[in-house]
């Protein structure tokens, strides 16, 4: 399989250059170069797969024989050892939790695959590897988790001040080892653009072998697809889902739209924002217009320029009115995702985390105009990460902390100050 660039298409390079890469110099994003639909062999027993063996075949479909056979079974069964249960909490309305894995959120899937594919990739080459990553709540801590040890790799991970969680933060600056914990004084935005701004730098990128481990890596995209196929064959047989995602950078919602170029067959895509709502306002309007990202309760959402955009232009052929036809865009405040917090446990019993309860508003906004659809909530985190939000509307000891996060509460911070000049990031390299 060969990968183009969203900005050039005749760009072709092979999965090593896109994944190790990550990033095409002329500033677009990789995307392969044909998804075809998966075969009449794989839909006559799907439902009957485990999620690894689902996965696998997705992700085969995707790569073709960039990575022989064996090789990917065992990255996929490594990588995926943990389930993605949906769960219906009232009618016509479930929750997809994606929270089950070593860091309690989705960016688990993509972070652990990403981690042994590099080291497939990379398995004849000594030089070190330097994984660069910005985060707004999630993804640090699971790149942190996923590569923590890996010999020949280090990691430098960028984050806002003041711009995550306490336990999400002791997920990012307590491993020590080879990562690296930098505190950037600026938003999850400044952070991304430093990253990529080190990127861009040929000359450096080569010279310290540096990899992104965002979702502009199409590596990280791939196994997000795996959990679509997982949720809609666990709906009633011929029921298309309404797939509702709580959206920031739109690596989810750009992998759901994989899974459906592979043959998935999907009612509709609901993208729900907080109030940085970049793309809902594009669907509403057509005109992109990124705003700098204001902080909220779904901190991990806080995103104003949303790296995957491109891709998704790039699948609907710059078409404002066919990614429309296809992606209903929603946004809402702070106030009304505490609301729905409370509502959602008082009305049927179910946790949710202030990332699925955007979702959950999102869902009540589709069911008003169509309610017999069922809609699939993604809960990309587990409510325990944003416990001050979740205490404060649900009450002291209203959730509980599995102790792979608990651990982590009483062990010391480890970051380094710096400020959103992407030369800070050299001093680390
Ligand atoms: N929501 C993310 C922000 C980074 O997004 P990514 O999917 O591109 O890694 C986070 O939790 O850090």
């Amino acid at each position: 399989m060969q990968f183009y660039s969203t900005n050039n298409k005749d760009l072709r390079v092979d999965l090593k250059e896109a994944v190790i890469r990550s990033l095409p110099a002329d500033n677009g994003l990789y995307m392969p170069e044909t998804i075809t639909p998966l075969p009449a062999s794989f839909w006559e027993n799907w439902r009957e797969m485990s999620l690894p063996e689902l996965g696998f075949h997705v992700a085969k479909q995707i790569l073709g024989d960039s990575i022989p056979e064996d090789a990917l079974r065992d990255i996929v069964n490594e990588a995926i050892n943990f389930d993605a249960p949906v769960v219906k909490i009232a009618e016509h309305t479930h929750v997809l939790e994606l929270f089950h894995g070593p860091t309690l959120a989705f960016k688990d899937f993509g972070a652990r695959f990403m981690a042994r594919t590099m080291a497939y990739l990379n398995r004849d080459d000594d030089s070190m590897l330097t994984v660069l990553v910005a985060t707004s709540g999630d993804t640090g801590g699971a790149v942190a988790s996923a590569f923590h040890n890996v010999e020949g790799t280090r990691v430098i991970i960028l984050y806002p001040k003041g711009g995550v969680s306490d336990l999400q933060e002791k997920q990012l600056t307590t491993l020590g080892g080879n990562i690296t914990a930098l505190e950037v004084d600026g938003s999850f935005d400044d952070c991304q653009a430093m990253v990529k701004a080190n990127f861009l730098d040929r000359d450096l990128m080569e010279k310290y072998n540096l990899t992104s481990a965002n979702s502009i890596n199409i590596s990280r995209l791939i196994p997000q697809a795996f959990y679509y196929f997982n949720a809609a064959r666990q709906l009633e047989e011929g029921k298309e889902p309404v797939f509702v995602i709580p959206s920031g950078n739109f690596g989810n919602l750009t992998a759901g739209l994989l899974a459906q170029k592979l043959g998935l067959q999907v009612r509709h895509w609901v993208a729900a924002t907080n109030i940085n709502d970049t793309v809902p306002r594009y669907l509403a309007d057509g005109n992109y217009e990124p705003l700098p990202s204001s902080p909220t309760i779904s901190n991990a959402m806080d995103v104003g320029a949303p790296s995957n955009f491109a891709r998704m232009k790039d699948l609907f052929g710059d078409d404002w009115e066919a990614m429309r036809e296809n992606i209903s865009g929603l946004a809402f405040g702070d106030d009304e995702t505490r609301e729905a917090i409370k509502a959602v446990k008082a009305n049927t019993g179910y946790t949710i985390d202030p990332h699925g309860a955007v979702g959950i508003l999102a869902a009540e906004a589709w069911h008003q105009a169509s309610p017999e659809d069922e809609c699939i909530i993604l809960e990309t985190a587990h409510p325990s990460k944003f416990l001050p939000t979740m205490e404060e509307e649900l009450g002291k000891g209203s959730v509980e902390i599995p102790e792979r996060l608990a651990c982590l509460a009483d062990l010391p911070k480890e970051a380094h100050q710096v400020s959103n000049d992407p030369k800070e990031v050299q001093k680390f390299l």
